[in-house]
């Protein structure tokens, strides 16, 4: 694996995949690796030749009361993790690297980003669709890879890719990656390390809310009172507030008052012990 930590040499290492006829995947994280990132890495070999990873924590995509100094960093273990996945490239910008000094860019995506995590966390989906596409425009993958459990911000990046060019002309080339679960059921996530044990426990809740209140719906239950009885449940198990209890169209994030034809997600994200955690699951019509 080749780690490049400057633009020159990353590009030179783009170069030379390219020269070798290999179409090549990108993976961005950041870092603090766990089986969810190791899925996707897994999966952009299926979609491609070489896979390119990156890791940068984006301090653009937090708030100025948010975790960016806590967010955890284990660089030389996710170079081991990769190193096993036999990922070719590994591109590890520093924060002047990625911004230089006088960088004055935004890239915003109008609507998909406003609601949901865009609502609770203002300016955070401009600061992830300017980082993601300048890493598309870095290392100009053929393919990208995301994951589910992030899903108002693939819908974002989906928006982005199609709206500015960004990668090759495929109608797949931002792919999705379904959310890898612990065996309770919780979504694995690098912010599940700043869970207390007993808070870690009380954090099943949250998916076994969502399935309840999804089972709830598809047998007929209205919306609104559904919402209230998933917050509830999460509340009642330790979860110290929610920021969204949410069902809305999957592509558009516009919210729903009812099952239709479209494919619906339900939407959760609720801070326990000072962390806060999302989850989606999908919502199908009752049959
Ligand atoms: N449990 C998971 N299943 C599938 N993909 C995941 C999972 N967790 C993270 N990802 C994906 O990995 C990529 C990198 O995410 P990131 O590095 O922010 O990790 P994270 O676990 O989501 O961290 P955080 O705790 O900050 O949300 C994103 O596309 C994200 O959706
Ligand atoms: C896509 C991403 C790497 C952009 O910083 C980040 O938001 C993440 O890890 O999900
Ligand atoms: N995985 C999402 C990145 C963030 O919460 O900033």
């Amino acid at each position: 694996m080749q780690t490049a930590t400057t633009l020159e040499v990353l590009r030179s290492g783009v170069d030379a995949l390219r020269a070798e006829g290999k179409r090549l995947a990108l993976v961005p994280t950041m870092g603090a690796l766990h089986e969810g990132h190791l899925t996707l890495v897994r999966e952009a070999r299926a979609h491609a030749d070489a896979v390119a990873v990156s890791i940068f924590v984006n301090p653009k995509q937090f708030g100025p009361n948010e975790d960016l100094d806590a967010y955890p960093r284990t660089f030389a273990e996710d170079c081991r993790l990769l190193e096993a996945e036999g990922v070719a490239l590994l591109w590890a910008p520093t924060v002047e690297a990625m911004y230089p000094g006088g960088f004055a860019t935004n890239v915003s995506v109008a609507g998909v980003s406003d609601g949901l995590c865009g609502a609770a966390r203002p300016g955070h989906f401009d600061g992830v669709a300017t980082v993601v596409c300048k890493l598309f425009n870095q290392v100009r993958p053929d393919v990208a890879l995301f994951g589910e459990k992030d899903w108002q911000q693939l819908a974002v990046i989906r928006r982005m890719a199609r709206d500015l060019d960004l990668v090759a002309p495929y109608a797949d080339a931002i792919v999705g990656v379904p959310t890898v679960r612990e065996a309770d059921g919780l979504a694995l996530s690098s912010r599940n390390r700043y869970l207390s044990p007993e808070a870690r426990a009380q954090a099943a809740a949250l998916p076994q809310a969502m399935r309840d209140g999804i089972a709830a719906l598809m047998a007929g239950s209205a919306v609104a009172p559904t919402l209230a009885a998933i917050e509830a449940h999460i509340l009642q198990a330790g979860f110290d507030s929610i920021d969204y209890v949410a069902l809305a169209d999957a592509a558009s994030l516009r919210p729903l008052d009812g099952l239709g034809d479209a494919p619906a997600r339900l939407l959760v994200a609720a801070r326990i012990g000072g962390t806060r955690l999302i989850d989606n699951i999908a919502v199908a019509a009752p049959s």
